[in-house]
């Protein structure tokens, strides 16, 4: 990979609808590249409609407006498979301060039937809908339609890795992919305090499509690359996983957001694959099998997530629940170890 990128590519991914495989492969083309270069890339030609977003957008203001009680009646520690509020403070990364954000995190929303939700899978099962009109629907169909894309760039990643266009659609029935909704108020006071410290993101791929500057990508020479706002544009990166299946060839670049002099509402989708998906490298790339090992695709997101969340880390530390035997340390991959390992 190269380690000197300056800026992040913009990639036109209106093209992966095409009925043109010629068309199609171009695009996966360039998607493989930023992945292999950069582990970012900001894609337009996505296909969601404004309106779509301004709806999800409308009803997380009015969700974050409300009381601290009204949202602490949906906080994520009254759940038993992480959905809910997060309140600032709640989620700390490895040692670091308290990012400065509140967040609501859904997923996919099973029925309260699921068999794996009843047998207390930690991950899986219903959302956490607040009683607030108009937010469910348009936070829903926004999920819908940013998984949509999603599942076109899996297609165009495993065309990038010269495999079939529907290699991995098999992965992904009933994955945890978290939609966040992040908000970042604003703070005078809080100067050296990051909005969120660096780190990389667990899953195969994120969509983030942000309300204002802030994000920031650390570059192969060590400085910190703002990564443009566009309106029009989802942010895509790299996550541990994809890094994993490919033993490296794409990286999961880290990234940050820096205390933003605006309030800042932020929307990661979190794309993932079926909770025990074995994720090793590929056969092409089997000689980064040492290295890189293999992680079930749900016990890393819930291990990661399990050693940053306060009421995670406490139900652990109680020995309510037991993190997975083979988790790894937050940040074991990607130029955030590399970065780690440096300092
Ligand atoms: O708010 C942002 O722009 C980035 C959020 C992020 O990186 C994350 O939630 O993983
Ligand atoms: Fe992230």
């Amino acid at each position: 990979m190269t380690d000197t990128f300056t800026s992040i590519p913009v990639v036109d991914i209106s093209r992966l609808r095409s009925a043109d495989a010629a068309e199609r492969a171009a695009c996966a083309r360039e998607l493989g590249s930023a992945a292999r270069e950069v582990g970012f890339a900001q894609v337009v030609g996505h296909g969601i409609t404004p309106e779509t977003f301004d709806a999800m957008l409308t009803a997380t203001t009015r969700f974050f407006a409300q009381s601290t009680d009204d949202k602490m009646s949906v906080y994520i520690g009254n759940s038993t498979n992480h959905r809910g509020y997060v309140p600032a403070g709640e989620e700390v990364f490895a040692g670091a301060t308290p990012d400065l954000k509140e967040a609501y995190d859904l997923s996919i929303d099973l029925p309260s039937d699921d068999a794996r939700y009843v047998a207390g899978n930690p991950l899986l099962g219903p959302n956490q809908w607040p009683a607030l009109d108009d937010f469910a629907e348009p936070v829903a169909r926004y999920y819908d339609a940013v998984f949509e894309v999603g599942r076109h760039v899996l297609r165009a990643f495993a065309l990038a890795l010269g495999e079939s266009e529907d290699a991995f659609d098999r992965f992904v029935t009933t994955p945890p992919a978290q939609l966040r909704l992040i908000h970042y108020p604003h703070d005078d006071s809080a100067h050296d305090r990051p909005g969120i410290g660096a780190h990389t993101d667990y899953e195969v791929f994120t969509l983030l499509r942000p309300t204002a500057p802030g994000l920031q990508v650390l570059g192969g020479d060590g400085e910190w690359i703002d990564v443009p706002y566009r309106e029009d544009a989802l942010v895509l990166n790299t996550g541990d996983l994809l890094e994993i299946w490919t033993g490296g060839e794409f990286v999961a670049t880290s990234h940050r957001v820096r205390k933003v002099a605006t309030e800042r509402y932020s929307f990661p989708l979190f794309f993932n694959v079926d909770y025990d998906t074995r994720i090793e490298p590929l056969p092409r790339f089997a000689g980064a099998s040492e290295e890189y090992g293999s992680v079930v695709a749900g016990d890393h997101l819930f291990a990661q997530t399990a050693q940053s969340f306060e009421y995670l880390r406490r139900r652990v530390a109680e020995g309510a629940i037991a993190l997975p035997g083979d988790a790894r340390p937050l940040y074991s991959l990607g130029r955030e170890a590399a970065r780690a390992a440096h300092a």
